[in-house]
Formats: C-alpha cells, structure tokens, sequence
C-alpha cells in the first residue's frame, strides 16, 4: 500500500486525465493525446500517434520485450466518455474533485480513464523495480468507443500496424464490483438497435375503427413487453446473469401529429414508431430472435416495418459464436487469475458483459480479449450521474495491474493456442 506521500502524485495524475473534457459529442481527443504522450515520454515508452481517421488520434505506446518474436501484449482503453448532466452531479464532472471519504468524483472515472491510467502507473512501478518484460507490452489509448469504435479500436484492429504487432492477448474494459470479488469478461452482448414503424388509416379522433397506426404500434409493444419480462424473470429468480438473456428496452416513440400548442388532440395518426435497444448474447438463437422480431414484433400482416440501426451479429465468419475460451485452453484466464490473487484480490468466474466495449473488435480477429477494470467495492456508476472511484480502489488497481502485467510479460510457456492463427 501507498504512503499518502507517495500516492498523491499519482492521484493528481488520474485527476488530470479526468479533467479533459472527452465528452461526446465533441470530445478534446488532442488534449488527452498530448497528456499521453507526455506520461509515455516520462516512462521512455516508444510512442506513435496514428490517425487513421482525422481528428481522431488513437496513441499506441510499445515497452519492447526481450524476446519480441512471441506474441504479444495489449493493454486497450478508450479515451472518450459519455456526456454528463452537469446540473444533475453533487460536484462538477470534470473537476475530478477529491472528497473526504476518498472518492474521486468524474466522468470516466469508472468508465474508463482509471484503467487507461492504471496500465501507465503499473507500468512506471515495475519499471522502478528492474522488472523487463519478455514479451512485448503494448498500450492503446482509442477514440469513439462510445459511439461505436468504428473510427477507433474497428479501424485499429484492421490496421496494417496492428497486424505487425503480432498481438497474442487483449486487456479491455469490464465493471466494477459491488463486493470484494473482481469481475472478468470473456465475451459480450451483441447491440441490436431496433426501429419499427405503424402505418394505418387516419381518422378522427373520436371514432373507433380497427387497423388504426397506433393500435398497430401498441400490439407489437405490447408483445415487446412480455418477452422483456420473461428474460427479466430469468434474471430475477436468479436463473441467468445479466449477460446471459436477451434484454430488450424501448428508448423512443415518435407519433402524433405537431400543432403549435402541442400536438393535434382529435386526430389519430397515420404513422407510429418506436425504437428498441436490444442487447443479444453471443450464445442466442440469433434466427429465432430474427423470426420473433419479424413475425411478432413488426410483422407485414399489420402494417409494419422495421429497420436495424445497429445490428452486430453474434457469430464471426465461421458461423461460431464470438467469445473468448475461458477454460484451460486459455492459459491466459489462470496466468490472470493468480496474478490478481498474488496482489491480494480474489477474481469471480468468467461472465458476458451486458453491453458493448471494443473487445469485440480484436475478438472478431480471433483474438482472445479479456474485459477487467480493478474496481472492487465500488457501486456500478458508469453512464450514471455522480460516477466516482474512490482513490485506494484505484491504487489497489495499479498493483493488480501491476501482477497482471508482471505475469503476462513473463509467460514464455509454449502452448497450442500460440500456434499460428488461422489466416483472417
Ligand atoms: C453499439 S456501440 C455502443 C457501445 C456502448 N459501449 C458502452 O457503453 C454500448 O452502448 O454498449
Ligand atoms: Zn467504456
Ligand atoms: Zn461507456
């Protein structure tokens, strides 16, 4: 454990990448660029810039290993959050203000400049310890993880320079844990994002009649609503995680039509929408999911239509589903594993992460990624007002990374998993 002495500077640090302003929708990619760069050049880490697309710098940073012809090692985080209600926070969240009790109060916090940071920190410790790593560690530091990755980690991960990197192990985001017990993720939910569309006959709006767009509409709602239930249940009896069912929120309705007061009250419309934020684990029916939404949710035979905004398949190109292996084909869960239980913290069982991260970018190329953030005891806070990380939370962090990244650069054993990969 840190002496306070000790540990403000490195409280300070996390306090300024906090204080960046990487907020969508228009997010001080360069200031946090330039706050990297200068936290690599001070721990002599080889540092490149690469701007694959403009205005989005992505910074990847290398500590050569002794023995760089065996895969390597990425450590990934974003540097992009999501936009805060300022009026709606205790303190302000991006003043990264130090409370009495410890906790760090910002956006990002949790989600997820303390890992960005952390990976740096454990890396300037064992640096200061003599430690060399045998393989090679790399750091990405990736925009828009928050609006996709497509212009961040998806571009990286089908670059010409990550291919060089002969990447062996992915580290990315995962949660925070209510109790003691540090939670890793070895695949996630795959976002579907649903609109459908009502059509009918307009009418006046004192007249019953059927087919009507908003009948239409409330039917498939109404059918939305039961199946969200039974998923729910499933989690509520204790059935299934999280991670493991199908969910299915409704995030807008659009109907009506517009009057200078509000909306005209005596006609019934002849359109109706609505969409749905539909989170799919790798392990579903994705077919049976595809007919339910069809024939139940917006079928023809009631006038409606729908439309994907988003829809990531669950399967990769082989038609398997894409995970990473959590059993002892993986050497990398035990290596992790031991790591974290040699700094003194107990590691749960594998689970699937209920929304999205740019894991599945690098899963997608046959990766394995494993999804930790060394947040224990700590509320899940991340999207939510008041996000916070209390500061020895965060130092207890730096010394699992600490193990982690000890263990992993370390780990020359040959296994079958390192043969050389199917050709992508
Ligand atoms: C589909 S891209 C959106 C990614 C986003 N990631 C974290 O919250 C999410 O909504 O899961
Ligand atoms: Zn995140
Ligand atoms: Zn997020």
């Amino acid at each position: 454990a840190e002496d306070d002495a000790s540990a403000a500077p490195i409280i300070s640090r996390f306090q300024h990448y906090l204080r960046i302003n990487t907020a969508h929708p228009d997010p001080d990619y360069y200031q946090a660029a330039n706050f990297l760069l200068s936290q690599a050049q001070s721990l002599s880490l080889h540092a490149q810039t690469l701007e694959l697309v403009k205005g989005k710098p992505i910074i990847l940073l290398k500590w050569p290993g002794k023995n760089p012809s065996l895969p390597s090692i990425l450590l990934n985080s974003h540097t992009d959050v999501v936009p805060a209600e300022h009026h709606k926070w205790t303190h302000p969240p991006f003043e990264a203000l130090l409370d009495s009790n410890g906790d760090v109060y910002a956006r990002g916090s949790q989600d997820m400049k303390c890992v960005g940071l952390q990976y740096l920190e454990a890396i300037r410790k064992l640096k200061a310890s003599g430690f060399q790593p045998i393989r090679t560690v790399y750091l990405s530091f990736v925009p828009d993880e928050e609006i996709g990755g497509h212009d961040g980690a998806e571009k990286f991960a089908n670059s010409d320079t990550f291919a060089q990197m002969n990447v062996g192990i992915v580290l990315d985001e995962g949660l925070a844990s209510p109790n003691e017990i540090y939670r890793a993720f070895y695949a996630e939910r795959c976002p579907w994002w649903l609109v459908i569309k009502a059509t009918g006959a307009p009418g006046h709006g004192a007249k019953l009649y059927d087919n009507t767009a908003m009948e239409n509409l409330f039917k498939s709602i109404e059918s939305v609503r039961r199946f969200r239930a039974a998923q729910f249940d499933l989690v509520k009896a204790g059935l299934k995680a999280e991670g493991e069912v199908v969910s299915v929120n409704m995030v807008f309705l659009k109907a009506g039509t517009p009057s200078p007061t509000g909306f005209v009250m005596n006609l019934q419309p002849s359109e109706a929408q609505a969409g749905f934020d539909i989170r799919v684990p790798p392990t579903a029916d994705q077919a049976s999911l595809e007919r339910r939404i069809a024939e139940e949710w917006a079928p023809t035979s009631r006038n409606m239509t729908f439309e994907f905004k988003q829809k990531v398949s669950v399967h990769d190109k082989f038609g398997k589903p894409i995970l990473t292996a959590s059993d002892n084909s993986n050497p990398w869960w035990a290596l992790l594993e031991g790591a974290v239980s040699k700094a003194n913290g107990k590691l749960g069982n594998p689970e699937i992460f209920p929304a999205s991260t740019d894991a599945r970018y690098f899963r997608e190329r046959g990766l394995p990624a494993i999804g930790f953030s060394p947040m224990a005891n700590t509320p899940i806070l991340l999207h939510d007002h008041n996000e916070f990380l209390n500061k020895d939370e965060y130092l207890k962090g730096i010394d699992i990374y600490e193990s982690i990244i000890e263990a992993y650069a370390s780990f020359v054993e040959h296994t079958r998993n390192e043969a050389p990969r199917e050709e992508l």
